[in-house]
């Protein structure tokens, strides 16, 4: 164990030294600095990569039958003389049967070893025969590494699974699919694992897609809190994590819409309207003058429809089109002077200057042939297209023409325009009622919420074209939350359609606006997803997943079942009054934090309870949670407050109360609040 702590030590300060050496290095131009910072940087990313990878370094261990051995970590080290392998990296081929061996499929393995170190001492030692043997005196045959990991106390920060990640999960993880993966699985599956464990193994096995970078987005800060440690624990400091809001860079503080407008707000009509709102400034139809001089050059509604099409075909995003458009509606105006001014040459030649306030000589070539002793004035045909385009490019009239026509617009304006006219919602809303459009409907001076932040990002890649920043491939976690609109910006930056994507529509809040994965994914991909279930819950206890049965049935009929590998104690209610409701939660938490200390408490209330509890201070012995933001969280131990009040907090108000009941390893107790409010002993009952 030492020589691979030696071997790790020795890479770092390899690193480290090539890095300073990079600093000091002259930089004598311009490109010479950018090629130091990149090998800078490179090398903070090693150095980042070998340090997140030092607690931990080894797990686990694999003994062929054949007499070999491999060591698993999370980093694969190799000997500088000979590149023998000494640590093998998980993600490797190597390191399949580790995850994958069973006694039925021995994979060639005789043992399979689970190490847990702490710093650097082995604390435990973990042995599975595979080949049938019987144990000699070297094996090590105990409790499984899994039940130890699972029962481990939680930390309020999600910690990788490698060492113990499942066959199923591993199946996932390691999978050779390039496009999209779906994961569906009841909660505590260890969706967020598998997630996060592929993003990691992206990362090493499609250096293409590492390349262009891994992006893993979350629902809210929370939980990107939570699992912020775990991709740095696999050495992999070089993924994006991100909420919509960030992705989109709205960076002012955004309020909340009322749910029902928050939905609209995220079904795709709203990128149709946009859509639509913005062609009403892309050359609308009909026929066009532009003054050039004193002359009114006349385009017919074909030019400039040609001139539009053209444009819109040539480069998206409509700002960076309007250059593209000037210059085709140079073109026709150019082509239009030319048909026009084809008589009048010929008729008019010495006023002609007068009349279109232009060097017509310079135009016709006149001056040039004149200088090389030609004669006089050619016919009208051979007017200098390049030099009439050339000076249309300048012309006021041109410029005001193109205002006129493909005006320059700010992507906030846009959704402003819409949200804030009755007649554009009307026009490019037809499938909402008057009611649904009355919902939609702002105020100029209101803030823009969060919902607004998908239409923003829509707008901005309307008005600007693609984000600038895409990515090779995209997790995104707890994706049931998802709207249309957001799916449509994840999907924007992800050109290559590579994602994983975990969640469970038996979850979903509020807002979200697809039923299913088919619903959600039909737009961007129809049916070319795989799916996977998981279907064992590593988190929640059977009891716990017994309480939750019937919920389950009411809001998810369809929903495979879920089983446990652990059981523990029998879920607990305690009945209240209402005024009483307080003081019986800060009891029960006082009582497990004296029971159980050291662990992790978390009480779950609907979010307008938020601030009561935090006054009477249950935040001193326990993590507040508002149900709307409990998704994917868990904790030791956890007092869902008032049911029916979670309940009643918003639309779907079952789904979070669901969420909310399976956020706990190993306790569960639920306050309720006894209807009416009986008068007597304010002592809750067990
Ligand atoms: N193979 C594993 N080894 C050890 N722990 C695991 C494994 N798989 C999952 N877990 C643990 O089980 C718990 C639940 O996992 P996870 O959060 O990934 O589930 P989830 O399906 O995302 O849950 P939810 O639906 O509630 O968001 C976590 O503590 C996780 O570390």
């Amino acid at each position: 164990m030492s020589s691979l702590y030696e071997v790790l030590a020795e890479r770092l300060s390899e690193a480290r030294e090539n890095r300073a050496r990079v600093l000091k290095a002259p930089a004598d131009n311009a490109g010479e600095a950018y090629e130091r910072e990149n090998a800078a940087e490179r090398l903070a990313k090693e150095i980042g990569r070998l340090e997140g990878a030092e607690n931990g370094l080894v797990f686990g261990r694999i003994d062929r039958t054949d007499g070999t051995t491999l060591r698993i970590g999370r980093i694969g080290l190799h000997t500088e003389e000979d590149d023998l392998p000494l640590l093998v990296d998980w993600r490797a081929h190597a390191a399949r049967p580790f995850y994958e061996a069973t006694p039925v499929h021995p994979m060639a393995l005789r043992r399979r070893r689970h190490l847990r170190l702490e710093e650097r001492t082995v604390v435990s030692v973990s042995d599975e025969l595979l080949d049938g043997t019987a144990p000699t005196g070297e094996d090590v045959v105990g409790d499984g590494p899994l039940t130890e990991a699972l029962s481990a106390r939680r930390t309020g920060r999600m910690h990788a699974a490698v060492a113990t990640l499942q066959a199923e999960q591993d199946e996932i993880v390691r999978s050779a699919h390039r496009g999209v993966t779906v994961v569906q699985g009841g909660p505590g599956t260890g969706k967020t694992v598998v997630a996060l464990h592929r993003a990691a193994y992206v990362l090493y096995a499609f250096p293409r897609a590492a390349e262009e970078g891994v992006l893993v987005v979350g629902p809210n800060s929370r939980f990107l809190d939570y699992i912020s440690q775990v991709l740095p624990s696999l050495g992999e400091n070089d993924v994006v994590l991100a909420t919509c809001r960030e992705l989109a860079g709205v960076a002012a503080d955004t309020a909340a819409d009322p749910f029902e407008t928050a939905r609209l707000k995220g079904g795709s009509d709203l990128a149709d309207a946009l859509a639509g709102l913005l062609r009403a400034h892309q050359a609308p139809a009909g026929d066009f003058s532009v003054r050039v001089g004193r002359q009114l050059v006349h385009l017919s509604g074909e030019e400039v429809a040609a001139a539009r099409d053209a444009a819109l075909a040539a480069v998206p995003g409509h700002n960076p089109a309007r250059q593209v458009f000037t210059e085709f509606l140079v073109d026709a105006v150019a082509d239009a002077m030319r048909r026009d001014m084809g008589d009048l040459l010929e008729q008019i030649d010495a006023d002609s200057a007068l009349m279109t306030g232009m060097d017509l000589d310079r135009f016709t070539g006149a001056d040039r042939r004149r200088a090389e002793g030609a004669a006089e004035p050619g016919p009208a045909h051979e007017l200098d297209l390049d030099a009439v385009r050339a000076d249309l490019l300048d012309d006021a009239g041109v410029d005001r023409a193109v205002e006129a026509l493909w005006p320059r617009l700010v992507p906030g304006d846009l959704v402003q325009a819409l949200l804030t006219d009755p007649d554009a919602l009307a026009e490019h809303l037809p499938r909402l009622t008057a009611h649904e459009r009355s919902l939609l409907l702002r105020g100029p001076a209101a803030p823009w919420t969060d919902a607004d932040v998908p239409l923003l990002d829509e707008a901005a890649s309307l008005v600007d074209g693609p984000p600038e920043r895409t990515y090779g491939h995209v997790v995104v976690d707890e994706a049931q939350e998802l709207t249309a609109m957001q799916w449509r910006m994840i999907v924007r930056r992800c050109p290559a359609r590579a994602m994983t994507l975990v969640g469970d529509f038996a979850q979903a809040g509020p807002v979200a606006t697809a039923r299913d994965w088919k619903e959600a994914l039909g737009p961007h991909v129809g049916p070319r997803f795989r799916l996977h279930h998981l279907t064992v819950s590593y988190r929640t206890t059977q009891e716990i997943l017994e309480s939750v049965r019937d919920l389950l049935t009411r809001i998810a009929p369809d929903q495979r079942h879920t089983r446990s590998l652990r059981s523990g104690e029998s879920p607990r209610t305690l009945a209240t009054p209402s005024d009483g409701l307080v003081t019986t939660v800060l009891q029960e938490i006082r009582t497990q934090s004296t029971a159980h200390p050291g662990e992790l408490l978390g009480v779950v209330c609907a979010d307008t309870r938020v601030g009561e509890l935090t006054a009477r201070g249950i935040g001193d012995h326990a993590r507040i949670v508002p149900a709307s933001e409990a998704r994917g969280l868990e904790f030791d131990g956890v007092v869902v407050v008032h049911p029916e009040e979670i309940t009643a907090a918003r639309p779907g108000g079952e789904r979070d109360l669901y969420v909310a009941l399976t956020r706990a390893t190993k306790r569960l107790c639920t306050v309720t609040v006894q209807q009416p409010a009986a008068p007597g002993p304010t002592a809750p009952t067990r």
